[in-house]
C-alpha cells in the first residue's frame, strides 16, 4: 500500500491532508515543503517528486509570492503578494496531475503585519470553493509567534473557524524560528523563545482541535532560517518528543503522537536531526536557502562553463561568426537551475524518508 491508495494526484484538499500527514506519521517518514517562487521552480520541485515517487509541499512565502506576480508590481497593500500566491496556485494546480503525484499547496509565514496577504489567500479560497466545492489551497500558515501567547493562539482560533468549513488546515507558529523571513528579522531573539515549551503546544491543542483536526504546530526547538557556519544553531528536536508525551498525557494516555509538528529552518540540518525530527511526529519539513542555493549552481555553472559563447549574440571560440542562440536562450540555462534544485528536492526526500511512497 502507498500514498496513492489514500489520497489522489494532484492538489490535495480537506480531509486528504490530514490522511496524508496521518499516513506519514504513522509510517515515520516527512514530506519536504520547498518554498516556489516560479512556474521554474514549481516544475522543478514537482518533477523531483514525480522522479522519486514521493508526495511533496509546495509553498510560497509573501515575498515569494509578489516575485511570482511580477517585482514590477506595487506591493503597497499585499496586492501583488495576493496575486501572485493566487497565480501560483493555478499554474500548480494546473500542472500537478500530470506529475502523477499527491501535492499539498500551502503559503509559508504570514506575521501579522501581513494579514493582508492572508485575507486575499483566504478570500480566494472561499471564492474557489464556491465554485469547486474545496478550497483554492490546501493550507495556510499563520505566524503570530511573535505576539503574545493568547492573541497568537486567539487569531489562529478566529481564523481557523473560517479555514476549517472549506477544508483548509492550518499551520501556526509558536515559539520563535530564528534567523530571517519576509520583513521579519529573528536574528536577535531571547533564546528561550526559539525552545517553545510543551504547556504551550498543549494550549494550542486544545484551542484548535474542537474545531477542526487539520492543523499543525510548528512548535520551535532551536530552528533558524538560512545557513550559517557550524555551531551556529543548536537543534534539539529531542524536545519535539516531550511535546508529544505531554499532550498524549493530558487527552489520557492515548495516541502516543496526537501532534502534527512542522519542522521549520530544515536547510543546512544534519541527517540525525532530520531523522529524530521525524521520529517524534515531524510530518513537513521545510526547506528554501539549500534549494534556493541549488537552482543558483546549475546556472552559476552554466554561465562559467559556456562564458565565452555568452559575450555576444554572435561569435564564440568556434568561429566570429557563430550565432549564440541556443546557449543564452533561457530554456537552457535557467533548465540546467532546475536540474540542480530538484536534484536537492530529492535529496530531502531522502533524508525524511520519503522516497518511493506512491
Ligand atoms: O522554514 C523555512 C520556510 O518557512 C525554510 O527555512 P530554510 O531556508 O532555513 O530552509
Ligand atoms: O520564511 C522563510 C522562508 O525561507 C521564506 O523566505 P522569504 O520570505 O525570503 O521568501
Ligand atoms: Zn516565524
Ligand atoms: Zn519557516
Amino acid at each position: 500500500m502507498g500514498v496513492l491508495d489514500i489520497v489522489p494526484a494532484g492538489v490535495l484538499t480537506g480531509d486528504n491532508v490530514r490522511k496524508l500527514f496521518d499516513y506519514a506519521r504513522k509510517n515515520k517518514f516527512a514530506i519536504p515543503a520547498i518554498n516556489v517562487t516560479s512556474s521554474s521552480s514549481a516544475n522543478a520541485v514537482l518533477e523531483a517528486a514525480r522522479d522519486i515517487k514521493a508526495p511533496i509541499v509546495l509553498q510560497v512565502s509573501q515575498g515569494g509570492s509578489a516575485f511570482f506576480a511580477g517585482k514590477g508590481l506595487a506591493n503597497d497593500k499585499q496586492q501583488a503578494s495576493i496575486t501572485g500566491a493566487i497565480a501560483a496556485a493555478h499554474h500548480i494546480r494546473t500542472v500537478a496531475e500530470s506529475y502523477g503525484v499527491p501535492v499539498v499547496l500551502h503559503s509559508d509565514h504570514c506575521a501579522k503585519k501581513l494579514l493582508p496577504w492572508f485575507d486575499g489567500m483566504l478570500a480566494a479560497d472561499e471564492e474557489y470553493f464556491k465554485a469547486h466545492q474545496e478550497p483554492l489551497f490546501s493550507s495556510h500558515m499563520l505566524d503570530l509567534s511573535e505576539d503574545p501567547k493568547a492573541e497568537n493562539i486567539e487569531t489562529c482560533v478566529k481564523y481557523f473557524k473560517r479555514m476549517a468549513p472549506l477544508g483548509l488546515w492550518l499551520e501556526m507558529e509558536i515559539g520563535i524560528t530564528g534567523g530571517e523571513e519576509d520583513g521579519v528579522d529573528n536574528t536577535g531573539v531571547d533564546n528561550a523563545a526559539l525552545y517553545t515549551q510543551p504547556e504551550d503546544v498543549y494550549e494550542v491543542y486544545q484551542a484548535l482541535n474542537p474545531i477542526s483536526p487539520n492543523f499543525s504546530i510548528a512548535a520551535a526547538f532551536g530552528n533558524v532560517h538560512g545557513v550559517y557556519k557550524p555551531g551556529n544553531v543548536k537543534l534539539q528536536p529531542e524536545l519535539l518528543g516531550r511535546h508529544q508525551e505531554y499532550t498524549c498525557d493530558k487527552l489520557g494516555g492515548s495516541p502516543a503522537q496526537p501532534l502534527y509538528l512542522v519542522f521549520h529552518g530544515g536547510s543546512g540540518s544534519t541527517k540525525e536531526e532530520i531523522s529524530t525530527a521525524v521520529n517524534h511526529g515531524v510530518v513537513k519539513m521545510n526547506v528554501d536557502t539549500d534549494t534556493q542555493f541549488a537552482y543558483l549552481v546549475g546556472i552559476r555553472d552554466y554561465v562559467l562553463k559556456k562564458k565565452d559563447y555568452l559575450m555576444s549574440q554572435v561569435g564564440n571560440p568556434e568561429g566570429a561568426d557563430k550565432p549564440n542562440k541556443k546557449f543564452y536562450d533561457p530554456r537552457v540555462w535557467v533548465r540546467d537551475g532546475e536540474k540542480t534544485m530538484a536534484a536537492r528536492v530529492k535529496e530531502a526526500c531522502k533524508d525524511l524518508g520519503n522516497v518511493d511512497r506512491l
